[in-house]
C-alpha cells in the first residue's frame, strides 16, 4: 500500500519569493532551517537550498508541482500598487488567490499565511492607532486596495479546522528596507526631478513605516503560532514598527541621509489632492493615446497628507511580536544600502 509522505513542518513555499518582501522572507526562513520553494513569474536571484518554480499563480497545475510535500505556504505576490491596471489586480489578487487556495487544499498544505495590507481599511481619511476590527474600506482608494480586501476575505474564509487547512493574514504598512523597489527609489527619483520641495499639509501627520525584517519576523511568528487551537485561525494581524512617525520627518530623514534637501514649503492638502485627482482623470482620458505615470497620484497624496498608523497590540498578545529593529536603526541600514541613489552618484 502506498504511504502518503507527511509534509515536514519546515518545508514551505513562498509565492512571490522573488519580490522585495518575499526575498527577505526566503533568506530568513533558510537561516531558520526551513526548506524553501519559491514560486514566482520571475527568478530574481539564486540561493543555496532554495528551489525556484517559475509560473503564474493563476495556473493551478504549475502551483501544484511547487507545493508537493509543502506544509506552509506564504503568499506575498501581487502586481505593484503603482501599476493601476484594474484587470491585472483582479486576475492576480482575486482570481489568482482563489487558485492558490484551491491548489493548497489539493496539495494537502496545512497553513496559508497571506501578506495582506493595513490599507484594506484605509479610505483616504485619518486612521489613528487603528485596530484590526475596523471595517474594510467601503470606498477603497484604488484598484490595488479593492482587490487586497477581496483577497484577504477569500483567504480568511477558507480557514477550516475540519479540512486541516488553517489561514491567517498579516497586514504590514509602508514596508521599507534594502532592495525595496518602491519607496526609496520613487522618493529619490522625485527629488532628482525637483519635485520634493513641498510638504503636503501641515506636516504633522503620523504614519507607520515598517522595516522589512520586522515584517518578515511577523510572518514567521504567524506561521509558527498558527495551530487549530490557537486564536490566530482566520484572523488578521497588523505588523508595524510600533513607532508612528511624522510622514514628512521620515521622508526628510531618508532624503537628507542620501544627500538631498528636505522639503520645506507647505502646500494645502485639499489643493494637492484635488490637483492629483484632476491629473488622474486626464491620464485616464488620454490613456488610449499616451501613457502618463504621474508621481503624485491621489493614493500617494492621501498617504502623504493624512494620519495612518495602526495598533499591533493583537500581534503582541497572540504572537509575542515585538519589532526586532528600531525605526532609527532601520532608517540607517536602509540609507546605507542605497549608495547608488546618493546625490551625485
Ligand atoms: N511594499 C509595501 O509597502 C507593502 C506591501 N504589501 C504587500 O506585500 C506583498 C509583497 O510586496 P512587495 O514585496 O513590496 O512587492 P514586489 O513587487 O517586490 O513583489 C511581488 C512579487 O510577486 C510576483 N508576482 C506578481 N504577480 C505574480 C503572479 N501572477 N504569479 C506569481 N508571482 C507573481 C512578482 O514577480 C514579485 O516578485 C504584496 O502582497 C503587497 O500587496 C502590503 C503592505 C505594504
Ligand atoms: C512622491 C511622494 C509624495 C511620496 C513618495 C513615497 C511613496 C512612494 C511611498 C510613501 C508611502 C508608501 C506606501 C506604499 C507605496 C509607496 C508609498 C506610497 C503602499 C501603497 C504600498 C502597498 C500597500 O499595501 C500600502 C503602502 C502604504 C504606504
Amino acid at each position: 500500500m502506498a504511504t502518503r509522505v507527511r509534509p515536514s513542518s519546515k518545508r514551505c513555499a513562498v509565492i512571490g519569493g522573488s519580490g522585495f518582501l518575499g526575498r527577505h522572507l526566503v533568506e530568513r526562513l533558510v537561516d531558520r532551517g526551513y526548506t524553501v520553494s519559491v514560486f514566482d513569474i520571475r527568478q530574481a536571484y539564486e540561493l543555496p537550498g532554495v528551489t525556484f518554480h517559475l509560473g503564474d499563480l493563476c495556473d493551478k497545475q504549475a502551483l501544484l508541482s511547487a507545493l508537493k510535500e509543502v506544509s506552509v505556504v506564504f503568499h506575498c505576490a501581487s502586481p505593484a500598487p503603482g501599476s493601476d491596471d484594474r484587470s491585472l489586480f483582479q486576475r492576480v489578487n482575486v482570481d489568482g488567490t482563489r487558485t492558490v487556495i484551491q491548489a493548497c487544499l489539493e496539495a494537502g498544505v496545512q497553513k496559508l499565511v497571506l501578506t495582506s495590507s493595513a490599507s484594506v481599511v484605509f479610505e483616504g481619511t485619518d486612521i489613528k492607532n487603528g485596530k484590526e476590527d475596523l471595517p474594510y474600506a467601503k470606498k477603497p482608494i484604488d484598484y490595488y486596495t479593492a482587490t487586497k480586501i477581496q483577497q484577504e476575505k477569500l483567504v480568511l474564509e477558507a480557514c477550516s479546522k475540519e479540512k486541516g487547512f488553517l489561514t491567517v493574514a498579516i497586514r504590514p504598512h509602508g514596508i521599507f528596507g534594502p532592495r525595496d523597489p518602491q519607496l526609496v527609489p520613487i522618493l529619490v527619483d522625485s527629488a532628482r526631478r525637483g519635485k520634493m520641495k513641498f510638504i503636503i499639509g501641515d506636516g504633522s501627520n503620523l504614519v507607520d513605516f515598517t522595516y522589512v525584517e520586522n515584517v518578515v519576523h511577523g510572518h514567521i511568528l504567524a506561521a509558527e503560532h498558527l495551530k487549530a487551537d490557537s486564536p490566530l485561525c482566520a484572523q488578521a494581524y497588523h505588523i508595524t514598527n510600533d513607532e508612528p512617525v511624522r510622514f514628512w520627518d521620515f521622508m526628510s530623514q531618508v532624503l537628507v541621509g542620501l544627500g538631498y534637501s528636505a522639503p520645506r514649503l507647505h502646500l494645502p492638502y485639499a489643493l494637492v489632492y484635488g490637483l492629483s485627482l484632476l491629473l488622474w482623470l486626464i491620464t485616464l482620458v488620454l490613456r488610449p493615446l499616451v501613457q502618463i505615470k504621474p508621481t503624485f497620484t491621489p493614493m500617494r497624496v492621501a498617504l502623504a497628507g493624512t494620519h495612518h498608523y495602526y495598533s499591533c497590540a493583537r500581534a503582541k498578545q497572540d504572537l509575542g511580536y515585538r519589532p526586532p529593529v528600531s525605526l532609527q536603526e532601520a532608517i540607517t541600514r536602509t540609507v546605507e544600502s542605497y549608495p547608488h541613489l546618493r546625490q551625485g552618484a
